[in-house]
């Protein structure tokens, strides 16, 4: 991460490992029900046109393309980046990989990253008193007859800097407090998320799947809150939507699935969740294992950011987040040459749209924080705003730089 320079950098990092690049080689923006599709077809277009020199060999070596889809079919527009320099890390091997040129210069000194100044908040499409009121009428909602059984409202938050952000300052912040999390950076949607959607290694393909979730206390030691969050009726429920969505979506590529039947407990800074491992194995009937594009189309949205049943629930997103999510709760990550990946959706994240601060009269920073909760009949509304709360953090922390 130190290596990157200024401008829009992209990022895929865990645990001081993974990718960075920048430059634009290539890129592909789509919209609509078919973007996963699209997207498919256009890096392996992109791909089949690239002559490869890759001694290295490892997944992520050789032509790569960041990926960040929209949440929804509409609106929203999903990007792919290829970018012109890559930095990669894995099983402590590094590796640099320039594409479609030789004439960058790849590793140089990177100008200093610049801190965003004094950071000021106000309401965004959707404020916490209209994200209570929207968790109260979908709890009303699934009290009465109908079937849902859970769904994931989302609300946002403006981030105003006093400078110009500089999308570095947020990463290494990120980075630094959740390093367990995979920081990421795609055509300015930048974040921490601790959810993978799936991950794509020759034939296995694993999943981590969140949901349920409770935050630090005051007089509660951490076991006692994951022991309380394991006893949930209400976190577990919300959990069983999620992973057997999961699941369900992802057997039919698999020759073998394995899924636990108990979920464990993720440890965060600022919130615990159940978390569920899920891990196959391709199988290649046509000859070919479907690519993580094709494997993210089936499984998007788990019930991890949609709910269950998935079409009543979305439809119910729409109508009472009044918000356009974009790329929030979308897949994100990154694509090789090889089939290889890794997708994890775009949580724990903010927008950064770079704006005139207001009564400055200079150009400062602007960004758009999103966080959302699983809702399900027994959901306290109050409850839930706290927890959105708790998820808003660790952006909120990385803008104002807090150690
Ligand atoms: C939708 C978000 O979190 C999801 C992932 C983990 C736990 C969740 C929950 O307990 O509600 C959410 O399903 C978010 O952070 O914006």
């Amino acid at each position: 991460m130190d290596v990157l320079p200024g401008g829009t950098p992209l990022s895929w990092v865990r645990d001081g490992a993974g990718l960075v690049g920048w430059g634009c080689a290539a890129r592909l923006e789509v919209s609509g029900p078919d973007r996963f599709e699209r997207a498919d077809h256009w890096w392996q277009q992109q791909c089949e046109r690239t002559e490869v020199v890759d001694p290295v060999g490892l997944p992520g070596c050789g032509p790569v393309a960041f990926a960040s889809l929209a949440f929804a079919d509409h609106p929203g527009h999903s990007v792919l980046v290829v970018p012109e320099v890559v930095v990669g890390e894995r099983d402590g091997v590094r590796w640099l990989t320039t594409i479609g040129t030789d004439s960058v210069e790849p590793v140089h000194e990177p100008d200093p990253v610049h801190p965003p100044g004094t950071v000021s908040y106000s309401d965004g499409q959707l404020s916490a008193t209209g994200y209570r009121e929207a968790v109260a009428e979908a709890v009303r909602r699934m009290r009465g007859p109908g079937g849902l059984r859970k769904v994931v409202l989302a609300h946002d938050l403006v981030a105003t800097t006093s400078e110009p952000l500089d999308t570095r300052f947020l990463l290494q912040n990120l980075a630094a407090r959740y390093p367990s999390c995979w920081t990421f950076a795609v055509d300015g949607l930048v974040g921490a998320t601790p959810e993978l959607l799936l991950e794509r290694t020759g034939y296995e393909v694993r999943s981590r799947v969140l949901a349920g979730t409770t935050w630090p206390r005051e007089g509660h030691s951490t076991e006692e809150l994951a022991a309380e969050l394991l006893a949930s009726e209400k976190n577990r429920e919300e959990h069983a939507c999620a992973a057997e969505s999961l699941a369900v979506r992802l057997r039919p590529f698999c020759s073998d699935l394995i899924t636990p039947d108990e979920p464990e407990v993720l440890q965060l800074r600022n919130v615990l969740h159940l978390a569920t491992h899920v891990e196959g194995k391709l199988s290649d009937a046509d000859g070919r294992a479907a690519t993580l594009l094709r494997m993210a189309a089936a499984v998007h949205p788990t019930a991890a950011v949609g709910g269950t049943p998935t079409p009543d629930a979305v439809q119910l997103i729409s109508e009472l987040e009044t918000m356009d999510r974009g790329r929030y709760a979308g897949p994100v990550g990154w694509l090789d040459g090889g089939g290889n990946g890794e997708l994890g959706l775009a949580l724990r994240c903010a927008q950064v749209e770079n704006t005139a601060a207001p009564g400055t009269g200079r150009s400062g920073g602007g960004v758009r924080l999103f966080a959302g909760c699983g809702i399900v009949p027994g959901s306290d509304p109050d409850l839930e705003v706290a927890e959105a709360e708790a998820k808003l953090l660790p952006i909120r922390e990385a803008l104002e730089g807090l150690h």
